[in-house]
């Protein structure tokens, strides 16, 4: 009994010291705050306190401060540094206008080192300019964004959309019950690697061996990003990183990177001309699959849910993308003399004359990114002459606070609204406040690919079919009619700005009735320039993109 108690008050003095250390490093922390510093947020367990907050709800605990505060911008203490966090659009605008000294790029370094695995020489030529390095990893992204736009993206839609329609004609032979997360993954994975990597596509290794290690690998990044000793502390996905890369890395010697889109082709090139080894560009494809896929599937996944649980909008979706499919007859063997009608969805139609859609595409986005976009401080920089951002500090800007801002959104801004975009809006909104891919100095250059896929994918989901949830009890009933539940975000996931669900959701498939017989197909035809900039969306030439989009009537900015 006395040993319990000695090991009792051993514990609590062990504990109160903890505290009183913390409490101490806390205020010394303040005490070296610059005045002209973003107010400090103390959080209630000091030093570690906004640590476990963030280790809890990830990238969305930001966003969660900023809820509760009504500061524009404050300070927080992290283990590895003084962090700001900027939640309103007010002034991310004038962060987005200092983005020489509030860099992206040496994230882009520590994700080639910890998620990639570069080292030495290797990283140093991709390191960033302002630290000392070459600066090629930079200039491998800035590849990107031409070949994602115009023919490259025409290119990349083709054999994307292909993909899409055989999974989706699977569906027709689906008589059981299935997971709908796991499956809209592995569609999407499939049919955007595809495009990307072209024939030789590593995902499908193995019998899309890749795929699966791949997502393995990305739901369990935390303990990568933390980086000490890796190999001990993250001994899975450590495994996993060096798996992918051993295949990425076999894809660019072979030069199968050759017959892959122009995305890849472009990438690859620079590396070279900008004398980055081979290995190492292909390493870049480990995390790289994060860009293509974590946020993608997650936004085909969240926009279709959001339509199926909701009958009103289903009909009213259903009504508006049937009007743009073409309906032609084609001779057809299995139907005798008959004949068989051949209904075809034009991606770029899609794109310009579904509002609704387009709107539910974009309300899913606005509601479910809870991504912070990271910024190193390169140099001081003062912002509205009045907060002092400090070199060698850290600001994250969470993309979700802005999205709820009620100045910006109205009183409904934290409701799902699938008309929200179709309206011309009474409120006048700032550029910045619709964030989800992002803004300077480093907007997602894969914008354009993944709306093109999304809203095909959801366009011809909801046209041929008939979804609803399927209980465990009635998992295999084809009758039975269970409401939607939806599962909660996954926290954890430190890949995505979209987050994907945790859990799984088993659903029920059959063709519509009077749909059935006919033959599915898309067709790709290229934006005009006008329509490409109905998604250059956030801040890209934002006064541009703000004057197509009024010219094209899409009530996205007043
Ligand atoms: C719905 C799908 C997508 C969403 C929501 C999304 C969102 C984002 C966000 C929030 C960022 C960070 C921007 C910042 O920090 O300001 C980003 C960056 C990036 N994304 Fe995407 N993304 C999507 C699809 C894609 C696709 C399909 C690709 C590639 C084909 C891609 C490639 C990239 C790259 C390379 C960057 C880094 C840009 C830079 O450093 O300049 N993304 N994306």
């Amino acid at each position: 009994m006395d040993s319990v108690i000695s090991v009792l008050v051993r514990t609590g003095i062990g504990l109160a010291s903890v505290l009183l250390l913390a409490i101490v490093v806390e205020k010394a922390f303040s005490a070296r705050l610059d005045p002209r510093e973003p107010p400090l947020l103390p959080s209630k367990l000091p030093v570690i306190g906004h640590l476990i907050g963030f280790l809890r709800y990830g990238s969305a605990y930001y966003m969660q401060l900023c809820r509760n505060n009504d500061l524009p911008i404050y300070t927080i203490n992290m283990p590895n540094g003084k962090t700001y966090v900027a939640g309103s659009t007010q002034i991310v605008t004038v962060i987005q206008r200092n983005a020489k000294t509030l860099s992206f790029d040496p994230i882009l370094t520590i994700v080639a080192e910890r998620l990639g695995g570069i080292t030495g020489r290797h990283l140093h030529i991709l390191r960033e300019i302002e630290s000392g390095g070459d600066g090629a990893h930079r200039k491998l992204v800035h590849a990107m964004s031409p070949s994602l736009t115009g023919r490259g993206l025409d290119m990349m839609n083709t054999p994307m959309l292909k993909d899409l329609e055989g999974f989706l004609n699977e569906l027709e032979g689906q008589h059981v019950a299935f997971d709908l997360w796991k499956w809209t993954r592995h569609v999407i994975s499939i049919s955007s690697t595809d495009a990307v990597y072209g024939p030789e596509n590593p995902y499908r290794i193995d019998n899309d061996q890749y795929e699966a290690n791949f997502w393995t690998y990305e739901s369990n990044l935390t303990m990568l990003l933390v980086n000490v000793y890796p190999q001990y502390t993250a001994r899975e996905s450590y495994r996993q990183r060096e798996w992918l890369a051993e295949r990425m890395i076999d894809y660019y010697r072979r030069g199968a990177w050759k017959r892959g889109s122009l995305m890849v082709q472009n990438r690859c090139q620079t590396g070279l001309d900008n004398q980055v080894p081979i290995e190492a560009i292909a390493r870049l494809e480990v995390p790289g699959g994060t860009g293509i896929l974590s946020n993608t599937v997650p936004t085909a996944f969240w926009t279709l849910v959001n339509i199926l649980s909701r009958q009103t909008l289903l009909a009213e979706v259903r009504q508006e993308v049937e009007k743009v499919f073409t309906v032609e007859k084609q001779p057809d063997a299995d139907a005798g003399a008959g004949a068989k009608e051949v209904w075809t969805l034009d991606a770029a139609e899609l794109r310009t004359k579904c509002p609704l859609l387009f709107s539910i595409y974009q309300e899913t986005l606005r509601t479910r990114a809870s991504f912070a976009s990271p910024r190193y401080v390169l140099e001081d920089t003062v912002l509205e002459g009045r907060y002092l951002l400090k070199k060698g500090s850290i600001l994250q800007i969470p993309s979700a606070s802005l999205h709820n801002e009620r100045s910006q959104w109205g009183d409904g801004a934290q409701d799902f609204d699938p008309y929200r975009f179709t309206q011309k809006s009474m409120v006048k909104r700032s550029p910045v406040a619709f964030r989800v891919f992002g803004g300077a100095p480093a907007l997602c250059p894969g914008r354009h690919f993944a709306t093109v896929e999304v809203l095909c994918f959801v366009g011809m989901v909801v046209t041929r079919y008939d979804l609803s949830p399927a209980s465990a009890s009635a998992s295999t009933s084809a009758t039975a009619v269970e409401p939607w539940i939806l599962p909660p975000p996954n926290y954890g996931n430190m890949a995505a700005s979209i987050l994907p669900p945790l859990g799984d959701i088993a659903v029920k498939v059959s063709t519509r009735k009077g749909y059935e017989g006919r033959k599915w197909q898309y067709k790709v035809t290229s934006l005009s320039s006008e329509e490409e900039s109905l998604f250059a969306l956030a801040s890209e030439g934002v006064e541009n993109a703000q004057d197509s989009l009024t010219r094209a009537g899409v009530g996205l900015w007043k």
